[in-house]
């Protein structure tokens, strides 16, 4: 089976939600709502519970970013939206419309990229990928060429439209399969992992081309990476899942402003080793550098434990050139949630 959803053909839009949808006059409805999603692997002792009990509704026009550690349960609760795995319970509606009761409808406006380069054809060339996509998600290529040349343009492909794309390199491949899925009339994306092994460059490309289809036509978007620069800079909302479940669901911004693990950035001429050392008896050190003379140290604490340390460096004569307080990212809050280690900061995923 390809990656790939979309359904060609089925255009119409409902203009009610199907059963138990709550949907007042004028109202969308979401454009993805999961309820009792749960899946398990295995039996007895093997068992896993992949996604256990996951609701979410996502509205039309937004960007999702999914992020939880290796296992956590991202895959299996995309492949379950998109019918590629059966769900032990739970019901999925796309734009309305029940997916276990009309499949072809639900999917008619969906587009998916999972396993990046192995969408493409690699016997045709990257421009005939394009417009066999566009053909198969029920659009007729010569209408959105346009749109193939900017995409191209844009990852730089262009001069590679005429070769076959088992020519070309990984990165290359990925950016096609992220080029037909940006091309195409869907309504709503999955990108699972579409940063890995891009450049940082096209990851840029990337970044700029799916906010601005968003902003263009509505588009309502669910990527699901490790990358946590690409989703910062990207979703309108994240959700964090560990072992199954939604441990937060929320904006960037409220995520970091809830973990305002107040740390303290300070830095003298005058921290010598003896002073850091009993700093570090104190507190709790996050990180040292020094340079030119000038130590510059990291310390979680408090406000109160901010005074406390302020009052040890000034009985030991210490001056401060400067002290700033450490923002959290969304990295520092996935730690938090999670209990992982830092995930690097360069994309790298699982596969
Ligand atoms: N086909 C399968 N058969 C058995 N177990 C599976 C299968 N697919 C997933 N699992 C298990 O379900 C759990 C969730 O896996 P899933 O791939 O959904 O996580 P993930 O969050 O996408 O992880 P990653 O970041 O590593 O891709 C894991 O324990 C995984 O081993």
């Amino acid at each position: 089976m390809t990656s790939r959803q979309g359904t060609a053909g089925v255009s119409a839009r409902p203009e009610t939600a199907s059963d138990g949808e709550e949907v007042r006059d004028g109202d969308a409805p979401a454009a993805i709502a999961v309820e009792g999603l749960t899946k398990r692997f295995g039996s007895g002792d093997d068992a896993v519970t992949a996604v256990d009990d996951v609701s979410v509704r996502i509205e039309p026009g937004s960007v999702v970013g999914l992020l939880g550690p290796n296992g956590a349960g991202k895959t299996t609760t995309i492949k379950s939206i998109l019918g590629m795995v059966v769900p032990d319970a739970g019901r999925v509606r796309i734009q309305g419309i029940d997916v276990a009761e009309d499949p072809r409808q639900a999917y008619a406006h969906v587009d998916a990229m999972l396993e990046g380069a192995r969408n493409d054809y690699w016997r045709l060339t990257v421009r005939e990928n394009l417009r066999y996509f566009a053909t198969i998600g029920g659009v007729a290529p010569d209408s959105v060429a346009d749109r193939h040349d900017r995409l191209l343009d844009q990852f730089d492909l262009a001069e590679k439209a005429d070769v076959p794309v088992r020519n070309l390199s990984r990165g290359m491949k990925q950016k096609v399969s992220l080029a037909s899925v940006l091309a195409s009339d869907a309504d709503v994306v999955f990108l699972d992992e579409p940063t890995l092994g891009l450049d940082v460059e096209s990851s840029l490309t990337l970044r700029r081309e799916l906010r601005r289809i968003v902003e263009e036509r509505g588009l309502t978007a669910v990527i699901s990476s490790h990358d946590m620069d690409v989703i910062e800079a990207v979703c309108d909302r994240v959700i964090i899942m560990n072992d199954g479940r939604i441990v937060a669901d929320d904006t960037v911004a409220n995520l970091r402003q809830g973990f305002e693990t107040s740390a303290f950035r300070l830095t003298s001429p005058d921290l010598d080793a003896d002073t850091l050392a009993a700093v570090r008896d104190r507190f709790d050190v996050t990180d040292v550098t020094s340079r030119d003379g000038t130590t510059t140290v990291e310390v979680a604490t408090d406000s109160d434990g901010f005074y406390e340390l302020a009052a040890l460096l000034r009985e030991r004569s210490v001056t401060l050139t400067s002290v700033a307080t450490v923002e959290p990212d969304l990295e520092d809050v996935f730690v938090e949630l999670t209990g992982e280690g830092k995930t690097g900061r360069t994309g790298g995923g699982s596969r």
